[in-house]
């Protein structure tokens, strides 16, 4: 139907359409500020109670190990660390240890185990990032710590957070992750750095490939993600890594907000007498965000998007898709209706990649489209809404993206678009929740209103791409053997 509609008509179309949102937003608005006494009271129905905690059958187990009931910390000084990394947590504007801090960074100075859980934006990577860089003062060594990260972008900012905390102290890091040159990474890993910052992937690749370059003599492993990395997905490489380092003389952690507790998958990291240090439970959302939902017929997933979107201009948004397709196509969709979107996703290339995180953290982009590959520790305090324009298949995923939103004690906001094929999905992340997600408030002649105007756009939208798709196959062909290779084995979205 779209391909009847003349390309110069389509466009005043879908020009006009936005300059119907913008009327709308601040028609919005003023009905805000009128239906003020009714705000309030739907948004005490918002008010997230505090989940129940969870059954574990595999709980006793991890018992074990528990750290005791967490001290109150004051302030950095009070925890015994060296000078520099107290000034440079000072320099951070970190005031006193976070919960997950306070509990973790006492139990792996005294040289155990860890397995760190707390909820999304609690500061675990400073957790596991200061007991190592504590040691690593008193015995400076080349390759002495490595962490594996699920993701290019969050290696990437945990190196950001080592390097500010070592700052002081004449750290050397340095991030390996696929999509990036080889030759440039062998070089950095010659020149010895303390710290490598790695995907599984390409860390195996150098660990086979980069002469000169070994973990022999590694002192700490670090699991970021952990129970994503002990998927089945990377566990191949995993094993192998595994296999090649040392077990004698070298101290795990494993953190993460959604920690598995099954002893086989935490058995394989190889952890000698962990401490588990638990400021939540295996599934907790922080309570400074509100969550919701709203129901949509399928058809009409565009439309109530591009309403939301609407409602709210002027906000920072991260929307989940489950599928790259999706994520260009919501972003390519948003655009031409004039709102300000980049993408995220695993077929573009690094530098692509890079550019849309960079550009959206500095505020040039107001609102990310991504798929599962920024679901988890990217910390961009500005993003105020999440919204999944697809419900995650895994409930795990659920609770990493919506933490993207309410970090460090700030507030936040998510909504999940649940389609009648999303019903089960949707159950089930209630589930382990442990309540129901309010529904959402809608005005629905305004999303009606909306629709024809946003299936047009949406058809163009999908006519580019689907033109695109066939310029590039015909430009592929023959190199897509090539590029199926090592860089793969970083598998990091569905
Ligand atoms: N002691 C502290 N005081 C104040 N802010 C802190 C402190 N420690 C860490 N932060 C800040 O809190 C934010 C969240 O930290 P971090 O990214 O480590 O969270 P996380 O628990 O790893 O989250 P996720 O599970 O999503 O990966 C960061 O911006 C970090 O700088």
């Amino acid at each position: 139907m779209s391909g009847k509609v003349g390309k110069k008509s389509s466009k005043s179309e879908v020009a006009s359409l936005a300059a119907k949102i913008r009327a709308k937003a601040v028609e919005n608005q003023k009905q805000a500020k009128k239906d003020n006494k009714e705000e309030t009271l739907s948004e005490e129905e918002h008010v997230v109670e505090k989940p129940k905690k969870k059954q574990d059958n595999n709980e006793n187990e991890d018992e074990e190990g528990e750290s005791k009931d967490v001290e109150a910390f004051e302030s950095f000084t009070q925890l015994n660390l060296v000078p520099e990394l107290v000034q440079a947590c000072k320099n951070l504007n970190y005031a006193k240890p976070t919960p997950i801090q306070a509990k973790a960074i006492p139990a792996a100075l005294e040289g155990n185990d860890i397995i760190g859980l707390a909820q999304t934006g609690s500061g675990k990577t400073a957790a596991f990032a200061i007991p190592i860089l504590n040691k690593l003062w008193e015995d400076q060594q080349p390759y002495y710590a490595c962490i594996l990260s699920p993701t290019r972008e969050l290696a990437q900012q945990i190196k950001e957070t080592f390097d500010s905390l070592g700052s002081l102290m004449g750290v050397r890091s340095v991030c390996i992750v696929g999509g990036m040159n080889m030759m440039d990474q062998a070089r950095d890993l010659m020149r010895k750095p303390h710290i490598i910052i790695a995907t599984p992937g390409r860390l195996m690749d150098h660990l086979e490939n980069t002469r000169g370059f070994s973990l022999r003599k590694l002192k700490f492993l670090v699991m970021d993600e952990a129970d994503r990395l002990l998927d089945m997905e990377f566990g191949p490489v995993l094993d192998k890594i595994l296999k090649i380092l040392p077990v004698q003389g070298r101290t795990t952690y494993l953190f993460s907000a959604t920690m598995t507790s099954k002893i086989d998958k935490l058995q394989r990291a190889s952890l000698t007498n962990p401490v588990k240090c638990a400021v939540s439970n295996k599934y907790q959302t922080v309570d400074t965000l509100v969550q919701t939902l709203m129901v949509v017929p399928s058809g009409l997933k565009n439309t109530f998007l591009i309403y939301l979107l609407n409602e709210f201009i002027g906000k920072t948004i991260i929307i989940f898709t489950r599928t790259k397709a999706n994520a260009e196509r919501i972003s390519a969709l948003s655009n031409l209706l004039e709102f300000n979107a980049t993408a995220l996703h695993g077929d573009l290339n690094q530098n692509q990649r890079t550019g849309a995180l960079d550009l959206f953290k500095a505020g040039k982009r107001s609102i990310l489209v991504a798929t599962d590959v920024a679901a988890r520790g990217l910390d961009i305090p500005s993003v105020d809404i999440v919204i999944n324009y697809d419900i995650p298949v895994d409930s795990k995923s659920y609770i990493h993206r919506v933490g993207r939103t309410a970090r460090a004690g700030r507030s936040g906001k998510s909504i999940s678009l649940v389609s009648q094929y999303d019903l089960e999905l949707i159950l089930r992340i209630e589930e382990v929740l442990g309540k129901k997600l309010p529904k959402e408030n809608v005005d629905k002649d305004i999303i009606l209103s909306l629709r024809d105007s946003v299936d047009k756009a949406n058809g163009e939208v999908v006519m580019e791409m689907n033109r695109r798709n066939k310029e590039k196959q015909a430009r592929g062909k023959g190199r897509r053997g090539r590029m199926m290779s090592k860089d793969n084995m970083d598998r990091e979205e569905r």
